[in-house]
């Protein structure tokens, strides 16, 4: 089966093949990873050598892929067992994001379903599991492209007849975190095509530095209005600047709202609001775990704190101190103005009140 071709910047899918952009060498350096089955995609994830919710669960969900085409099935359970217990794996590689543990409870529903039904061949059930995750990236770029659309929207409506906008993102929900697009960059990029841009502020977002290394690259790239700027500048840079909007990514989104990402979301929200600037988190479906009611359950990854102590294995901070390096924070449902999904702009209540049917509903 000639397999989807994926040459977007983070990740590389071509006839099987899957090799990832060492995000942690940016923007300096530009180097594929060769990813070869599962053991590579659990370790990639877990480095964040690719990091973002959306992109973890696609390259985890193609490292499947890699090691289960070239192999020949002569029965469904072997391959059924085999799905099940690789996609379970990936899941562990970092505990926060939902993105991963969607499409592998989605992806073993699937392979349940094929390995039952006796008209389906164990060939078949390979190619047809293989399609779903091709289509995953797909509708990954596709979400993006609606979420852009509806963000850029609301921020318009909302930005008090200003014909052009400033806005400020965090950390880095681009086309190096998802399939391509992006999701909260994807409405930056929806405002910049559309020449509603004035300015966008992206903050450094220490200690991994995805905005001063990532969205900044992205930025710059594509030549857009970018300013950047400390993480501790956003109270400054609202009381001085008149800015439209905050748009941020999620990791994984509450059933109230409350949306866990990445480490200093919630304090740019606390301060957006004693500012009265709205405040929008930008998140496909995929990204949201209704099966908890808020972000009291959601599992917050802490991680080296060697990723606080040095730069570029320069020491930055004192030796012998002790570190506290939680990857990401809980950002209350109530300083949400709306959650921005590929199927429109849901306010918290607004979400919590969706019935199963249209969370589900395609
Ligand atoms: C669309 S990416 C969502 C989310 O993922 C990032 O976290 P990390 O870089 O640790 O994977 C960040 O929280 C983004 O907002």
């Amino acid at each position: 089966m000639q397999l989807l071709r994926n040459n977007n910047l983070a990740i590389k899918w071509e006839d099987g093949k899957l090799e990832i952009l060492d995000q942690i060498l940016l923007p300096v350096i530009s180097k594929y990873v060769a990813v070869k089955g599962v053991e590579d995609g659990w370790k990639v994830i877990n480095k964040m050598q690719v990091r973002g919710a959306p992109a973890i669960a696609i390259v985890g969900c193609l490292s499947l892929a890699v090691e289960i085409q070239p192999e020949v099935f002569t029965d469904k359970k072997s391959l059924r067992q085999e799905i099940e217990g690789k996609l379970n794996y990936l899941v562990s590689a970092r505990p926060t994001a939902v993105n991963m543990k969607i499409a592998a409870e989605d992806l073993i529903t699937l392979s349940n379903q094929l390995s039952k039904d006796d008209s389906v061949s164990a060939a078949d059930m390979k190619e047809r599991f293989l399609k779903a995750i091709d289509a995953m990236l797909e509708k990954d770029i596709a979400d993006n492209k609606a979420i852009g659309r509806h963000g850029a929207q609301a921020i318009l409506n909302n930005g008090a007849g200003d014909s052009l906008v400033r806005v400020l993102t965090h950390c880095n929900t681009g086309s190096l975190a998802t399939a391509g697009y992006g999701t909260a960059l994807g409405v930056i990029r929806t405002l910049h095509a559309d020449k509603k841009l004035e300015q966008v502020y992206c903050t450094e977002t220490r200690p991994y530095n995805q905005g001063a290394r990532l969205t900044a690259y992205e930025l710059v790239h594509e030549k857009m209005p970018a300013t950047l700027i400390c993480d501790d500048m956003v109270a400054a840079l609202m009381k001085s600047r008149t800015i439209s909007a905050v748009i941020v990514g999620a990791d994984r989104v509450a059933a109230n709202g409350d949306t866990a990402n990445k480490i200093g979301t919630y304090q740019i929200a606390v301060v957006a609001n004693y500012h009265s600037v709205p405040f929008y988190v930008a998140a496909p479906f995929t990204s949201i775990d209704f099966t908890i009611p808020n972000g009291d359950r959601i599992i917050i990854e802490e991680r080296p704190e060697r990723e606080m102590t040095h730069i570029n294995d320069q020491r930055v901070a004192a030796a012998g101190i002790q570190c506290w390096n939680p990857a990401f924070d809980v950002t209350p449902a109530a300083l949400i103005t709306g959650i921005v999904t590929e199927k429109g702009v849901y306010s918290p209540e607004e979400l919590k009140g969706l019935n199963v049917s249209e969370k589900l509903q395609d």
